[in-house]
């Protein structure tokens, strides 16, 4: 059994250059991942064995990254109860907005809790993966914390400050 908190999971190799900012944001926190290609298309069957197995394998929350046809993140959220965040992958035909689209609209009943196109949303999901760890880690929540006041500390207050 893996020691891993968070699964990292993305439809392409492709898709990593955007995921590895999920995966950047957990180790700055200290947070344990895995990381696997996973595509609801390409390998239905390794979808199936990996959100059955998500609960007695100790995920607690699954980040979940695609592009286009983007419905890795959905049939994730339909497989298992463990919290999907969906991260929508920019890109190039329609700019991202089909991985938004394909994301979001979740029907009633299985919620997928969508961020931002591209490497925002991707760094944000990691942020928002630890919020939900920190619930039950007090020291992930000092660490969460202390990232969240440091980058409000380095935020000037005159743009025209360099
Ligand atoms: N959207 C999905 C799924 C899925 O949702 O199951 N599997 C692969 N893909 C996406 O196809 C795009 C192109 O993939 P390639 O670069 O491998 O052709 C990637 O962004 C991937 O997430």
């Amino acid at each position: 059994m893996s020691d891993a908190k968070v699964g990292i999971i993305m439809g392409s190799q492709s898709d990593w250059p955007t995921m590895q900012e999920a995966a950047e944001m957990l180790d700055t926190l200290g947070v344990r991942y895995e990381t696997r290609i996973v595509s609801a298309h390409r390998t239905p069957d390794r979808l199936w064995d990996y959100g059955k197995t998500a609960v007695e394998r100790g995920l607690q929350v699954i980040i979940a990254g695609a592009g286009g046809a983007a419905h890795l993140p959905g049939m994730m959220a339909s497989k298992t109860r463990v919290p999907v965040i969906g991260v929508p992958v920019q890109t190039k035909a329609l700019n991202g907005v089909d991985s938004l689209y394909s994301i979001v609209q979740m029907p009633r009943g299985y919620p997928v809790a969508t961020m931002a196109i591209g490497a925002a949303g991707a760094a944000n999901a990691g942020l928002m993966a630890a919020g939900i760890l920190a619930l039950n880690d007090p020291a992930l929540a000092k660490r969460l914390d202390d990232w969240r006041a440091a980058l409000s500390a380095s935020i000037p207050h005159d743009p025209t400050a360099s």
